[in-house]
């Protein structure tokens, strides 16, 4: 595999998971109880017969009239929302490799698999649509709340079937395409200077950072994903961000929709019969996104008209979807899909990668040699071919996003009946690939445990390509992972060139809001090199 990433595709450690016990079924993972099915192969008549009824799933029972929605609701409930990376293992650990979550209310079951050769088996023969079970209110206020706006264009996110098909294959070429990523290599690391510069100001008299640094995490993300998708400074870096000013709003609102997707979802759902307080908020956070993208949409249409362009190459994304869909409405649902999902993701993974590397010092070291090797000159910009290059980096971020997954799992709605470790599962059932506690399963990562960024350089060990998946598979992965990747990569290499980072408090847990992310002020130490 020599140098370069092996390519597929918690300081807590809640979630090594070493020879998980099953409760019902005996040992999980001897040779003969592995997917007895090869990963595309067609299911047939006898495979089903053979397979044990669905009602034997091991799972939580639930209690009559309250099902098991009870066990999601904080305090009275077993399972606190915080806690749902720790639920996750909790049932692997009693129930085994396959659980059954049933009984929830106004939703279907769920049904938690942790066996990577399961996971790849449905990831592979999954059909042109894939359907992603997220965000039941975000489809609500897209189909009903604000039809009128949506239409037959409704985006990716909290979209399905046909509809999320087309409006895809719109948007996948320009946003995944290495030559557009290329071209913000230059914007990304001019907003990144600003965040380092913003950094060095906001130190105090020993390098440590403001309680308050992952909203300032967050406002260069928002920084970033601005520049992306609307053409424009935000101008959220600048010092004195007032509470109402448009940047501070824009990240409020960006924090309230994500967040309380999981109270609004996972809590009994009251908000789809009669409109709770809680959703009133969330639809008029929605409202405030969809008039801030179609202003800025509106002004890049307007630049667009008097721009002179002789080649493709002119283009920003943005301009690329304005000018081969000729409909702005394309372009302004495209860039509120990518703020909605891509302003607290990336916020959550950075705090999560600065976190260990202010604490893992001596890979901190290998990570800042590598960088002074490929930029020897810390004032030269930087190319697209240097970052090719940051080797041990990249793997860096790799193993923090396997050993403490920023998104805790991964999911699909069964769209046929299937055969799912042995048992019939019917069609409408949801299934959840538990990304944070299967890279942690000792069954497909050799020594779990031990935070080894080397895993990812050379092929000795257990590594399942499917085990840790940090940006899902297949026809529906992560619409911003190249954003994603360059983004983090930009701002390790800027920061780790000039500067050495530091933890010097109580060591922080991890814990679930949306994200999976360090628990606490994130108060990082940023010394001169
Ligand atoms: C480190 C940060 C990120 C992580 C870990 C992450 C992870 C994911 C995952 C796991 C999915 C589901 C994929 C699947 O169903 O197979 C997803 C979907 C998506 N992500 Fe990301 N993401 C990140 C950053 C971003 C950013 C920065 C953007 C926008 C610029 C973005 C835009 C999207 C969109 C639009 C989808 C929906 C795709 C669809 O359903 O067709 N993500 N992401």
């Amino acid at each position: 595999m020599g140098r370069s990433l092996r390519t597929f595709a918690v300081y807590t450690q809640p979630f090594v998971v070493k020879n998980a016990r099953s409760a019902a079924t005996g040992c999980p993972f001897s040779k003969r109880q592995r997917s007895q099915i090869a990963p595309t192969a067609e299911l047939n008549e006898e495979i089903f017969a053979n397979a044990k009824p669905y009602s034997e799933v091991p799972g939580p029972k639930p209690i009559p009239i309250l099902g098991n929605t009870w066990r999601m609701v904080p305090i009275i409930g077993q399972f606190d929302i915080s806690e749902f990376a720790k639920v996750t293992k909790h049932f692997l650990d009693k129930y085994g490799r396959i659980v059954r979550l049933g009984g929830l209310i106004g939703r279907p079951d769920l049904l938690f698999v942790y066996d990577a050769d399961e996971i790849e088996r449905m990831y592979r023969r999954e059909g042109p649509t894939p359907f992603r079970p997220a965000m039941p209110c975000l489809v609500k206020y897209k189909a009903e709340v604000r039809k009128d706006f949506f239409g037959e264009l409704p985006g990716v996110v909290g979209v399905h079937g046909e509809k999320w098909r087309q409006f895809r294959s719109k948007v996948q070429r320009p946003i995944l395409q290495p030559q557009t990523v290329k071209k913000y290599v230059a914007p990304i690391e001019h907003v990144t200077e600003d965040f380092l510069k913003y950094m060095v100001n906001a130190r105090d008299e020993n390098g440590d950072l403001p309680h308050e640094f992952d909203n300032d995490i967050h406002r260069w993300s928002l920084e970033c994903i601005g520049r992306v998708a609307l053409d424009v400074r935000l101008g959220c870096l600048s010092s004195q961000l007032s509470s109402n000013s448009e940047p501070q709003r824009i990240i409020d609102a960006a924090k309230f929709a994500l967040r309380n997707v999981a109270v609004l979802e996972l809590k009994a759902p009251y908000w789809r019969y009669i409109p709770t307080p809680l959703w009133t908020k969330y639809v008029n956070n929605m409202n405030f996104f969809v008039e801030l993208c179609s202003r800025y949409i509106n002004e890049a249409l307007e630049r667009l008209k008097t721009k002179k362009v002789t080649s493709e190459n002119d283009l920003s994304l943005l301009e690329r979807v304005l000018q081969s869909e000729g409909d702005p409405k394309i372009a302004t649902v495209m860039a509120l899909d990518l703020i909605l999902v891509g302003i607290d993701t990336i916020s959550m993974a950075v705090c999560s990668i600065l976190y260990q590397t202010a604490t893992r010092l001596k890979q901190q070291e290998k990570m800042a040699e590598e960088i002074e090797r490929v930029l020897p000159d810390p004032s030269k910009p930087i190319s697209y071919s240097d970052l090719d290059k940051l080797h041990y980096t990249k793997a860096f971020v790799r193993e923090v996003f396997r050993m403490y997954s920023t998104v805790i799992g991964n999911g699909r709605t069964l769209q046929e009946d299937d055969v799912i470790c042995g048992y019939h599962i019917p069609k409408g059932v949801q299934v959840v690939f538990p990304t944070i506690v299967t890279g942690n399963m000792e069954q497909f990562v050799s020594d779990p445990e031990e935070f080894k960024p080397e895993r990812w350089l050379k092929s000795d060990g257990k590594l399942h390509p499917f085990a840790s998946l940090p940006y899902g598979f297949g026809a529906r992965i992560c619409l911003g992972r190249r954003f994603a990747d360059l983004e983090i990569q930009i701002l390790l290499a800027k920061l780790l060139r000039r500067y050495r980072l530091e933890y010097h408090f109580e060591p922080l847990d991890y814990a679930v809001t949306f994200m999976y992310a360090p628990d606490g002020p994130l108060r990082l130490r940023m010394i001169d090199r």
